[in-house]
């Protein structure tokens, strides 16, 4: 019964997480969805930076803290361990939900790329950083990121699947193409707002130290297979490496 109750709070889950962010690319991008980054009431501009600003700390903070290993270990004695990353992506699309209600634009246009050729190119870049998002969470494990591979192992009575470390396609270019998906989809807006360019100044600062909190737990798994990976293998710019690096990198 509970494997039962387990596993449709994880599909439920699934499905409010896909719906945030389905949500997100048109919240960012500007287009197909009520309310945006650029839409919306707005009031005095000391308001809207310091509620914006607060949405967005809300966001790095649930996302942080209930990633590192040391809350799950306290967080796992209140919640089963095999809900606990579904739970997680309930809190964090409870924010994300949040953060779309309560966001305030700031519509004051810093710069606007009018030619048509660059316009198609920085939309061109805007989608294709969402696909790689969608992209790189497949070739890590989707479905364990977003807990339903873990309500699944608990329905068939398996224990949860532990961490593997992977390096697939992308992830022998760069070791972050799923921040680098947001990084490009959140900065690519022919329409530079204040308002946008808050949100992506301050998810990127976000990111670099997600970056390095989750280098960090993943040395500590991995150990010295992760320290050969980030010597061999670029953070989130796909660099040109030396013929060695590339011998050593197709290595299983
Ligand atoms: C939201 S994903 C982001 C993954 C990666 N940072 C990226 O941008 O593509 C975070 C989860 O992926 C896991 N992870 C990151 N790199 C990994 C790898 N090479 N193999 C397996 N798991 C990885 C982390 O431990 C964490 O649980």
């Amino acid at each position: 019964m509970m494997g039962v109750m387990s596993l449709l709070y994880g599909i439920v889950v699934y499905l409010i997480f896909l719906g945030t962010f389905l949500y997100a690319i048109g919240f960012v991008g500007d287009v197909a969805v009520p309310k945006t980054v650029d839409s919306g009431d707005h009031g005095p501009l000391s308001v809207a930076v310091t509620l914006d600003v607060l949405l967005l700390g809300l966001f790095a903070v649930q996302h942080s803290v209930m990633a590192r290993p040391a809350f799950k270990r306290v967080w796992t004695r209140l919640v089963s361990r095999s809900i606990e990353r579904t739970t997680y992506v309930l809190f964090a699309s409870g924010v994300l939900v949040l953060l779309y209600w309560q966001w305030r634009p700031i519509p004051q246009i810093l710069w606007q790329v009018e030619h048509p050729a660059a316009e198609l190119a920085l939309q061109a870049i805007f989608w294709a950083g969402w696909a790689l998002v969608l992209l790189s969470t497949f070739l890590i494990n989707h479905f364990e990121l977003f807990g339903l591979q873990q309500v699944f192992a608990r329905l068939l009575g398996l224990p949860s699947p532990l961490p593997v470390f992977k390096t697939p396609f992308l992830y022998k270019r760069v070791r972050h193409p799923i921040y680098l998906g947001f990084l490009l989809a959140f900065w690519a807006t022919p329409t530079m707002t204040l308002g946008h360019l808050l949100f992506a100044a301050a998810t990127t600062g976000y990111i670099l130290v997600g970056i390095w909190l989750e280098e960090r737990d993943l040395v500590a798994v991995f150990g010295d297979q992760y320290r050969q990976y980030r010597k061999q293998v670029s953070m989130l710019i796909p660099f040109p490496r030396k013929k060695a690096d590339l011998q050593a990198r197709m290595r299983p």
